[in-house]
């Protein structure tokens, strides 16, 4: 299982920003090209790992919007995307999002008190997006079905689970200068 994924994360090219090893993947980046394969095989096993009893999606720009797209269409529910643009529409929330190379804004629109949602994303590192994204739904009273992340690398999952959030995950890897290895993956 999850074949196509394990074996294009070992093929992965590294490059630097700053102090961080950066891998460059399909499902993370789109570069090289996603195969309709690998996101097939992917969000198949997303939906053999949720509860169904979502009724939003909730995918953060960019590399979460192709795995939203592919779910919203295997189940029939809406998805809406967490911005890096702002709107300015009533009700809009700002968010402050920190990764292990960036630091940005991410805006919210369109969840409400009592959505149901499921959460997904391509990568999750030292967690900071999701836990600025999780602290501000339980603020508008939405619930969250799953969290769920492809790839996983550096303390984020843990680090969550501190704060009593769980975030599910397909695959584990490391990063370092010469490559990905893969320490566990979802069978
Ligand atoms: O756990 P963290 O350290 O917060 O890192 C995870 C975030 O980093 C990437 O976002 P990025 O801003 O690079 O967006 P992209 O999808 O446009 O590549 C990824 O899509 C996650 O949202
Ligand atoms: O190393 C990475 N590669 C791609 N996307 C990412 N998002 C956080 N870390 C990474």
């Amino acid at each position: 299982m999850l074949k196509i994924l394990r074996e294009s994360l070992l093929n992965a090219p590294i490059v630097h920003r700053g102090k961080y090893h950066y891998f460059i993947h399909p499902i993370s980046d789109g570069v090289p090209r996603l195969e309709p394969e690998l996101l097939e095989e992917v969000t198949e096993h997303i939906l053999g790992m949720v509860s169904k009893d979502f009724d939003k999606i909730i995918a953060i720009e960019a590399m979460g919007i192709p795995l939203a797209t592919a779910i919203s269409m295997k189940t029939g529910v809406p998805f809406c995307i967490i911005r890096k643009r702002q709107y300015g529409l009533e009700g809009e929330i700002k968010l402050s999002q920190e990764t292990g190379y960036s630091k940005g804004e991410l805006y919210i629109n369109d969840i409400f008190e009592g959505d149901r949602v499921l959460i997904v994303d391509d990568v999750i590192s030292t967690g900071g997006t999701l836990v600025a994204l999780m602290s501000a739904l339980e603020g508008v009273g939405a619930t969250v079905t799953d969290a769920i992340v492809v790839i996983e690398r550096g303390d984020g999952v843990s680090r969550l689970k501190e704060m009593g959030i769980d975030v599910k995950t397909l695959v584990r890897i490391d990063v370092t200068e010469k490559g990905v290895s893969i320490e566990d993956i979802h069978e």
